[in-house]
């Protein structure tokens, strides 16, 4: 069975790049947040969850209307949270299915901004945290997405801090534009292939 690592880091932290750098280099990531969205969008028990508590206007033309849920979501933590609870264990399911089935690779990822709110840290042998500077996060968000800061700040809220992701993490990526990212990344692998007896002697067998 492949080592799984957890990669997580808030809004604009790099977690896509980084994610991007993991494939060239031949591990698999699975991007829990578009998997996410394809599957808000064709399983019927999440879709009725959502109607049951945000009202049928949610999906339009059989379209999941993003705004509405957006709104609701990022308006309130528990709201975050409730969301999540509809979604994410089916997310989870997905994910155990797909990691069964890329079994042969040594290691595979999971790329998730809310990995550990969601559980998913269970799921992993090591979370690898992606960070960046708050301002510099929110700063690269507001360009990618053609934002505000207060929206994207908003989303911040609804996401760990990265003082408690460090906390959890076993191995830091620094995504500062300054550190350069491929030694980084070239480094965990690296440590990952020594240390597979130690991250999961069971699976090295
Ligand atoms: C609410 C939705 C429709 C907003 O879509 P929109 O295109 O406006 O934003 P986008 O998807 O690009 O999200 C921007 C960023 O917000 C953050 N974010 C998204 N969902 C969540 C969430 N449930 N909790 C905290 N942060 C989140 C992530 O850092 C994400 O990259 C969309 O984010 C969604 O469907 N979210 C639920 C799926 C999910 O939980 N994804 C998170 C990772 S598993
Ligand atoms: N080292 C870097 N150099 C230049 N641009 C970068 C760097 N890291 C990230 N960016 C840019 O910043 C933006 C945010 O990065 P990315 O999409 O990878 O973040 P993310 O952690 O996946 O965010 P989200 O949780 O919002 O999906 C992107 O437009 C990306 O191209």
């Amino acid at each position: 069975m492949a080592i799984r690592i957890g990669i997580t880091g808030g809004i604009g932290s790099g977690k896509s790049i980084v994610s991007r750098l993991l494939e060239v280099m031949g591990v698999p990531v699975y991007i829990a947040d578009a998997e996410s969205k394809r599957l808000t969008n064709s399983s019927p028990f999440i879709r009725k969850e959502l109607c049951n508590l945000l009202g049928d206007k949610l999906f339009e033309n059989g379209e999941l209307n993003k705004p509405v849920l957006a709104s609701y979501l990022f308006g309130h933590p528990d709201h975050a949270r409730r969301i999540n609870d509809i979604i994410h264990p089916r997310v989870k399911e997905d994910f155990r299915n797909w990691a069964e089935a890329h079994a042969a690779f040594p290691i595979v990822g999971i790329e998730s901004a809310i990995l550990i709110e969601s559980g998913f840290d269970s799921e992993v042998d090591l979370i690898v945290m992606v960070y960046a500077p708050f301002e510099l996060r929110i700063e690269r968000a507001v360009r990618r997405d053609n934002s505000s800061r207060e929206l994207i700040v908003k989303r911040c809220q609804c996401q760990m801090s990265d003082e408690e992701k460090r906390l959890q993490a076993g191995f830091v990526i620094i995504n500062d534009d300054e550190t350069p990212l491929i030694p980084q990344v070239l480094e965990l692998i690296s440590l990952l292939s020594k240390n597979i007896d130690y991250l999961c002697p069971s699976k090295n067998n």
